[in-house]
């Protein structure tokens, strides 16, 4: 059995930071965790890397030997890495066999995670190995400054959820940047009927019916939820990581076995 986190969202949430910051953290606490890039236009990164799609296929080559563009390459270069998955898996696998809890730091591009089946595939396949998948969605808390992009924000979130079906947990990143606390807190736990009205202050009269569905809709899906990512603090990454880690059920059997555990029986 293996444990995966998915780490998605929009361009500059905050996803390759939240992956070195989580693996500082767990280095601290002598936790092992193996982050593996899956972004090909990435340049430098903040942590070690565990596995590389960059290894496998070169964007550059791909936009200049097939003439795209960098978001059609990145589509090609992710393509190419779902067929041949099954071998660059099994190769990395085989080098981290006995802890193999993995962070995927994925590309910004939206399509990913919104049409495109790219990776609603991959993860079929790590859970047809075996791993119990987190879907884990960034925000940035620079753009929740009013109802209509925070709804905006849920949209995108729940695209996601819907196409990966996955365990999932929204965080919203960059929170030491946060100068006024009061008007995101509105935002972390929101009462429907507070977003409701704010939609409709801020929406002509027309639009009363949508905003309904709308927010019906997001609380449906119990997704009017955010955890704030301050990486100030260890405990908000610590949080952070037990919401995650309790999605995936990671360390339940740990658990189970501490609780077994009698020391009489020594005797
Ligand atoms: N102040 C602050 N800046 C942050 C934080 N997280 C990320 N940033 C900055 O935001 C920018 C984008 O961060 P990345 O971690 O590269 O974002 P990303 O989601 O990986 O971006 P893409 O891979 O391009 O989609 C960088 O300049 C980071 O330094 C944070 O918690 N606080
Ligand atoms: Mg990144």
């Amino acid at each position: 059995m293996g444990f995966a986190q998915l780490v998605i969202g929009p361009a500059g949430s905050g996803k390759s930071t939240y992956c070195s910051s989580l693996f500082q953290y767990c280095e601290k606490i002598g936790r092992t965790i193996h982050i593996v890039n899956l972004d090909p236009a990435a340049e430098s990164f903040n942590y070690p890397v565990a596995m590389d799609i960059r290894e496998l296929i070169n964007l550059d080559d791909v936009m200049e030997e097939l003439g795209l563009g960098p978001n059609g390459g990145l589509m090609y270069c992710m393509e190419h890495l779902e067929d041949n998955l099954d071998d660059w898996l099994e190769e990395g696998l085989n080098n981290y066999l006995d802890d193999d809890y993995l962070v995927f730091d994925c590309p910004g591009q939206i399509e990913l995670f919104s049409h495109v089946p790219v990776l609603r595939n991959f993860v079929d396949h790590l859970q047809r190995k075996n791993f119990s998948v987190c879907g884990v969605y960034l925000l940035d808390s620079q753009f929740m400054t009013d109802v209509t992009k925070f709804i905006s924000g849920c949209m995108a979130s729940l695209s996601a959820m819907i196409q990966l079906e996955l365990p999932h947990v929204n965080i919203l990143s960059k929170m030491d940047l946060v100068t006024k606390k009061r008007n995101i807190e509105d935002f972390l736990n929101p009462e429907p009927q507070f977003l409701l009205s704010e939609l409709n202050k801020r929406m002509d009269p027309q639009f009363t019916k949508l905003n309904k569905a709308l927010i019906e809709l997001v609380d449906q899906y119990s997704m009017v939820s955010f955890v704030p990512l301050d990486l100030r603090k260890e405990s908000s990454i610590r949080y952070i990581l037990s919401q995650i880690d309790s999605s995936i059920q990671y360390g339940e059997d740990a658990d189970v076995r501490i609780k077994d555990f009698d020391p009489e029986d020594d005797e």
